[in-house]
This record gives structure tokens, C-alpha cells and sequence, in this order.
């Protein structure tokens, strides 16, 4: 199927999914994340706020919040067309609704963290196969804003999140496609071979 429709079709497979089916998925994610091996030491994860059926974070968020480690959310960045920029999450933080209709906080320039300190990245995704590619929404905005980030010493950890039933055989990804280190799924890890 060609990459557009298959998109159509995995985003109408995630938002049909029950409640129940929600969240169960919430619940199974939050226990898979937090047993990855790098999940004890992060300081710093980088979430999302769900959309579209896509599995609720909350869980992870409340988890982190009282293992003292700090959230942060990407933010359409306004000066960089395409690009995302993170700052952090607290459960009373300010936020608004994007173009896209997903809440991220006011952007405030001394909360924008760098990537360098970010130690696990969850990064949304529609399609994925077991070879731990990914396919985004559309917008391309992952893949720029991580474009060169297997050069940097001091990367995320780059940790796909999605429902098992996103799985596709095989996909092309493009030059610019950036491979996970896992995708966690409600039913399974995959780690990039
Ligand atoms: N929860 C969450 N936050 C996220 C992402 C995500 O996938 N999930 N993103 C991951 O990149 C970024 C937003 N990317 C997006 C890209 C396209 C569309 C989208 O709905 N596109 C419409 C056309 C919208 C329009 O042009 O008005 C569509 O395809 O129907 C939404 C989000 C940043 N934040
Ligand atoms: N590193 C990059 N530099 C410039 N353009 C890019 C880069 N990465 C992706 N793009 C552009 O973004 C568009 C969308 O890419 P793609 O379909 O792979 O997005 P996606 O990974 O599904 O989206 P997202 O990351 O927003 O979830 C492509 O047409 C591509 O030209």
C-alpha cells in the first residue's frame, strides 16, 4: 500500500480501538517503558501528549513525576518551521492547543531543554515493523528535528510508542526516515538489530 493510504488506515485502526482497549494499552506501556534497562538512570524523558488514539502517557508522566525524573513535550517551534522544540511538563503546567489540536505548553525560552538533555525520547508513531522503523504523521517534524542525532554522542535513547495493531510487515523507510533503538508496544519490545 502506498505509504499515504497505509497511514490513513493505521491512524483509523488506532482510534477505533475500545476504552477497555485503551486503557489496558496505557497500563502495559507504562510497564514496558519503565522496565527498559535505561529507564533507572534517565533523568530526563521526553513524552507526548496523546492524539488520534494514540496510547495514553499519562501513567508514565505520573510514574516519572514521583521517581523525581522530568518530563518535557515538543513544542511546534515558531521560529523553525518543521521543527520541534521540548520544554518541560509539570502536572499544573500552562498549555495551549496547536495547530494540530494537541495541548503543549506556552512556549517560555528559559524552559526549552536541549536535546543533549534528553535521555529517552518517546516519539509517536503510526506504522512500525520489526526492523524498528517508523512512520510518523506526515509532517516530518521527528525526522528533522533528529536529522544527524546518531552523530551526537549524547543522544536519546530513541524509544518508538505504539499500539501492537500498528504493526506492518515491512516498510521502505526514506533517506530521511530515523530508525528507533526500540518500539514498545501494549504486547512487546522490538530493539533495532
Ligand atoms: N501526540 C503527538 N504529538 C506530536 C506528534 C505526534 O505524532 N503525536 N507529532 C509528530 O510528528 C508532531 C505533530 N505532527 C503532526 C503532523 C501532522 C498532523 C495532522 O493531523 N495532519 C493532518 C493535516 C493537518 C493540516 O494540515 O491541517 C492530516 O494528515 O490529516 C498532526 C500532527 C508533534 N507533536
Ligand atoms: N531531515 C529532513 N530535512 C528536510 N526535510 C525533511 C527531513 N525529514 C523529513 N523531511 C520532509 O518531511 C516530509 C514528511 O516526512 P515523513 O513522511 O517521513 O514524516 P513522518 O516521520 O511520518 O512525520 P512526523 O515525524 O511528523 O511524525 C517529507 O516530505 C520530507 O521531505
Amino acid at each position: 500500500m502506498p505509504t499515504k493510504g497505509l497511514r490513513q488506515h493505521l491512524r483509523q485502526v488506532r482510534r477505533a480501538l475500545s476504552e477497555d482497549a485503551q486503557t489496558n494499552a496505557a497500563i502495559a506501556l507504562q510497564e514496558r517503558i519503565s522496565a527498559l534497562p535505561q529507564w533507572s538512570s534517565a533523568q530526563t524523558i521526553s513524552s507526548y501528549l496523546c492524539f488520534d488514539g494514540e496510547i495514553s502517557t499519562h501513567l508514565i508522566h505520573l510514574l516519572a513525576w514521583q521517581q523525581n525524573k522530568a518530563i518535557v513535550l515538543p513544542i511546534l517551534d515558531p521560529k523553525h518551521s518543521g521543527h520541534l522544540v521540548f520544554h518541560e511538563y509539570f502536572a499544573d503546567s500552562h498549555m495551549q492547543v496547536n495547530k494540530f489540536g494537541i495541548a503543549e505548553p506556552l512556549l517560555e525560552k528559559n524552559k526549552q531543554v536541549t536535546m543533549a538533555h534528553i535521555d529517552v525520547m518517546l516519539v509517536p508513531v503510526v506504522g512500525f515493523d520489526q526492523q524498528a522503523n517508523r512512520m510518523g504523521m506526515g509532517g516530518g517534524f521527528y525526522d528533522r528535528t533528529l536529522a544527524n542525532i546518531y552523530q551526537n554522542k549524547d543522544r536519546p535513547l530513541l524509544v518508538g510508542v505504539a499500539h501492537d495493531a500498528q504493526e506492518v510487515t515491512q516498510l521502505t523507510p526514506a533517506e530521511w526516515d530515523i530508525p528507533m533503538d526500540y518500539i514498545v508496544t501494549d504486547r512487546k519490545v522490538i530493539s533495532r538489530k
